[in-house]
């Protein structure tokens, strides 16, 4: 069986690090070369801290693509560059793999027409971490019964975007199945801005940055005379990369593009 052969973009990032190792273990992958913001023309074995690769480095998104013709792009960047990598990656018949988060839901649409029209395999998961899409799952399921629901998530202060893309997630799919309605007091007032939090469609999430933690998210439910507290943590990002390796799979089968790992789990 040949190799899936792999583009990482964003080698140096904390994620994009792991990832490269994660394929540097795994016998059906390879690193075909990464896509950078630095170092054009050297190999992954030049940069300090990477591992002994010889994968080659391009600075140039369109030109490492054309001229690698690798299966997959993972893409672990920042929301404005992921969004290109990601359309360029299917225009030039590569599969894309997103973790970055920070999509709009016109871009997930635009990448969505784009994977069907190429009928190319596309994976937009804002979170790859098994346990937190069991989390999110669960917070679906008791969303049904516990309508009154707060996000609280906790990451590092690296993290550019904010709420995560998880919690915009956890946050949707409780939409579906939530009848519409604001929480809290009908009257309640803001005496210091944003101390209630992000509000979506009466869901509040609230984001909190502090040096120590990784990524973290209770979703708190409230009903008569009860709380209910769904919790999950991510202490290493190794726990990530379960997921980046089962999407990387996956998606040499699809020629759909899949937003949310739970698509790809039994
Ligand atoms: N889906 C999931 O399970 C997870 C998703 N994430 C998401 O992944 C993304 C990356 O997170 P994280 O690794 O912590 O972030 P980092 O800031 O550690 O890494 C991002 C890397 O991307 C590089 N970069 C920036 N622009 C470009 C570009 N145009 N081309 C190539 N590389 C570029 C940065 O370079 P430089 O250092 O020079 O700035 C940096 O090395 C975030 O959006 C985060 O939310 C994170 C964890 C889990
Ligand atoms: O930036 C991070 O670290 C993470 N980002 C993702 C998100 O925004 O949800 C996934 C995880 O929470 C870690």
């Amino acid at each position: 069986m040949s190799k899936i052969k792999i583009i990482v973009a964003g080698p140096r990032g904390r994620m994009g690090l792991e990832a490269v190792k994660m394929i540097d273990r795994e016998d059906t992958f390879e690193l075909a070369g990464c896509i950078d913001r630095k170092n054009d023309g050297l190999l992954i074995k030049d940069i300090d801290g990477l591992p002994n690769l010889d994968a080659p480095i391009y600075t140039d998104a369109e030109v490492c693509l054309q001229e690698l013709q690798a299966d997959v792009l993972v893409d672990l960047t920042t929301p404005e560059f992921a969004y290109t990598h990601t359309k360029l990656a299917l225009e030039n018949g590569v599969r894309p793999v997103v973790g970055t988060t920070g999509y709009t839901k016109e871009q997930l649409e635009e990448l969505r027409e784009l994977a069907e029209e190429k009928q190319l395999g596309a994976v937009i998961a804002p979170n790859f971490a098994v346990g937190a899409v069991l989390m999110m799952q669960f917070s679906k399921w008791a969303a049904k019964h516990f309508p009154d629901v707060e996000i609280i998530e906790k990451h590092h202060d690296q993290k550019l975007d904010a709420p995560s893309g998880t919690a915009a997630k956890t946050a949707e799919l409780i939409q579906e199945v939530r009848p519409s309605h604001q929480q809290g007091h009908p009257d309640e007032k803001e005496t210091i801005e944003g101390a209630r939090g992000a509000d979506v469609d009466g869901i509040k999430i609230h984001s909190m940055r502090l040096p120590g933690l990784v990524a973290h998210q209770e979703v708190v439910f409230g009903g008569l005379g009860q709380t209910l507290t769904i919790k999950h943590d991510s202490h290493h990002r190794e726990s990530f990369m379960s997921g980046v390796k089962l999407a990387a799979e996956e998606v040499m089968k699809l020629d759909v593009l899949v937003y949310g790992l739970e698509h790809l789990l039994e």
